[in-house]
């Protein structure tokens, strides 16, 4: 090509000086040179045209091998890239890979350390119940249990969370007016499992979008076959600790018509909010609890418990008393208040506290404060209560001698703890019921009173009014207010979960009479189980998200260890006058024999000679009973 554009260089130059050359000699030249020169000079011109076509020729040849040649290196450089990109591809597979791995070693590493750790407890624990003397049957001892036994103390915080899922019923499918079409279609469809014994599975399902899992683990989870018998299996050691000197309190939360009263008290009559004692195998949680406490109470020694019971109703936020009477025996809308004591703990002044002897008496006073429980038919229940319900069983243990395994801290408790003992003796005893204690005043000499000691356990078992969307209940007028006051109720009861899981310094008790009452049971120390009941349906999914919500959040409260109660001395006359009378009248027999040596051996096993002076002087007073 060079070469060529160069012969073109020399060609022009060439014809340039041709063509002068031609205009110089051309007035001088024969016609037939002219002609010569002029076929020259265009021979010239011709072979420079034809170059320069080459030329052309050339120069598009040489376009189109660089554009082919561009194309190729296109097409490796678009190889090179697509084996970079699986390269990179398959390295960030492998990145993932080793990243798992890597996590599991991680929590594998974790949960060896917490098993390590939960070894390390048991075998303190065992250590320790070795030089109390603790033996089990066959000297094997359960990780966990043996810390529970000994501790009274839950390996997970004090709140424990277990959640029951109802099967679906008839009234599942009955359409509410404001459910949109597109939820009448799903009504009939689970929404909620029980994955296992721990976790609750949620398929929510939304229209246009992909269905979503979503988890939620408990410590227990029961699911829709599961029988009341199952559910109180795990209520059962509760109960043992009641005994052992906690405070319980057992709580069912969730949405209406979820099976809260069922789940508690049992089904109810048809038309009537009694439930029935007949059917055993259907009852719930509360008679269950009461047989139970008093069996276990039957295996102590004879007059060293008694139990009495009150049963109030949370209504519109008031509190009002179900047990209350006139003279006629029975008492409508008795308004109580709720207050704080100078010690920090809710009261209830003026609350009546029937004092029973066995599980049927208890059941015979439930049922009666149950007729009076207000209820209203809503478009998801039938019979929806409209209000909280509070049974509070409280048992008064009286000790005698020091081998109650109590130990005093120090002595400021034990005088705060007697003080409130004191204040607390109950009022009405068994026959004479409302008949109050007056105190007596006359001295009696005795001595080493102080081996003497009562402590009250209290046994608390909430049946929530349920939380309710409006829109589905269908309530209207008196009935929604109702629903306001409930829903506002129980958003307090999450406030103060809230704040007490946040450690804040101020838990809002005061919002609401419900958690007020409740104060000592959900942020003191007591043993709380919430069971959280569910509705399965899909068209309750909001609902039981909010409820599964709130279970999760108690779950991470952390209290603080539960405190076993310690038993305060009776230092003073009438205390001891008092306790010794309550236990002849609860054990229907003379003080005299309350007291009898062979009675006091099976508690301390020796007679207590401080008590020689009590009898005559005690039944001398009277203390003011007949
Ligand atoms: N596990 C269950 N097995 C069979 N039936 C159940 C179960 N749980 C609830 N039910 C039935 O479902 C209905 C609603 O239950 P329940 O009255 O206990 O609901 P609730 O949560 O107390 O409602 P509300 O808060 O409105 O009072 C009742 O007819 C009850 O018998």
């Amino acid at each position: 090509m060079r070469t060529k554009e160069e012969r073109i260089v020399v060609l022009e130059t060439e014809n340039a000086v041709l063509h002068l050359k031609l205009a110089e000699v051309l007035p001088t030249l024969p016609a037939g040179k002219i002609y010569k020169y002029q076929g020259l000079a265009g021979r010239s011109t011709n072979e420079v045209l034809q170059l320069y076509a080459a030329h052309g020729q050339q120069m598009k040849l040489q376009r189109s091998s660089i554009v082919t040649q561009l194309h190729g290196a296109i097409k490796r450089l678009r190889q090179d890239l697509k084996s970079l990109r699986s390269f990179a591809l398959e390295l960030s597979k492998d990145f993932q890979r080793q990243s798992k791995t890597c996590l599991y070693q991680v929590l594998a590493a974790v949960q060896g350390i917490q098993l390590q750790n939960e070894a390390m407890q048991n075998k303190a624990a065992i250590i320790f119940a070795k030089n109390i003397g603790y033996q089990t049957a066959n000297d094997t001892i359960e990780t966990g249990a043996v810390i529970q036994q000994i501790f009274g103390k839950e390996l997970r915080g004090n709140i424990r969370v277990h959640c029951r899922i109802r099967p679906l019923l008839p009234f599942d499918d009955v359409a509410g007016h404001s459910v949109s079409r597109h939820r009448q279609r799903n009504f009939s469809e689970k929404a909620a499992y029980a994955a296992d014994d721990e976790t609750v599975l949620v398929k929510c399902s939304r229209p246009g979008h992909a269905s979503v899992n979503k988890t939620f683990q408990f410590e227990r989870v029961y699911n829709d076959l599961e029988s009341q018998d199952a559910v109180f299996a795990d209520v059962a050691p509760l109960l043992t600790s009641l005994l052992d000197g906690y405070n319980v309190c057992i709580m069912a939360y969730g949405q209406t018509g979820s099976g809260k009263t069922y789940t508690m008290l049992g089904p109810q009559l048809e038309g009537n909010l009694a439930f029935s004692i007949e059917e055993e195998s259907e009852l719930g949680i509360i008679p269950r609890a009461t047989q139970e406490v008093f069996r276990l109470i039957s295996e102590k020694p004879p007059g060293s418990y008694w139990v009495e019971v009150s049963v109030v109703e949370v209504y519109n936020n008031e509190i009002f008393d179900l047990l209350a009477k006139d003279s006629y025996g029975k008492m409508l809308g008795v308004k109580r208040d709720v207050v704080t004591t100078r010690e920090g703990k809710s009261d209830v002044p003026l609350l009546t506290h029937e004092t029973v002897e066995n599980a049927s008496e208890f059941l015979h006073l439930v049922n009666k404060g149950l007729q009076l429980r207000v209820t209203h038919p809503t478009l998801v229940h039938a019979h929806s209560s409209r209000s909280h319900l509070v049974v509070t069983l409280t048992i008064t243990t009286v000790v005698f001698g020091d081998n109650f395994g109590t130990s005093w801290e120090d002595e400021q408790t034990s005088q705060k703890l007697n003080k409130e003992a004191s204040c607390t003796f109950p009022q009405k005893m068994r026959d004479n019921k409302s008949t109050s204690s007056s105190r007596a005043s006359s001295p009696v000499q005795l001595e080493a009173t102080e081996k003497m000691k009562q402590v009250k356990t209290r046994l608390q078992l909430v049946d929530l009014a349920g939380s309710e969307c409006v829109g589905m209940s269908g309530v209207t007028g008196a009935a929604l207010r109702e629903t306001s006051f409930i829903n506002r109720s129980l958003s307090a009861l999450a406030d103060v979960l809230g704040a007490i899981a946040e450690q804040r310094a101020h838990v809002p008790y005061r919002n609401s009479k419900l958690t007020h009452l409740l104060q000592d049971s959900v942020g003191g120390d007591a043993k709380l189980l919430v069971m959280l009941c569910i509705s399965p349906g899909q068209k309750y999914l909001t609902e039981s998200m909010q409820s599964l919500g709130f279970g999760t959040r108690a779950r991470q409260v952390q209290r603080g260890q539960v405190k076993k109660k310690t038993f305060p001395v009776l230092n003073t006359n009438c205390q001891i006058k008092e306790t010794i009378l309550n236990m002849a009248l609860i054990s229907n027999k003379p003080a005299n024999d309350v007291l009898a040596p062979k009675k006091i051996a099976s508690i301390d096993n020796s007679y207590p000679p401080y008590l020689d002076g009590v009898i005559p002087n005690a039944l001398a007073t009277g203390c003011g009973y007949s």
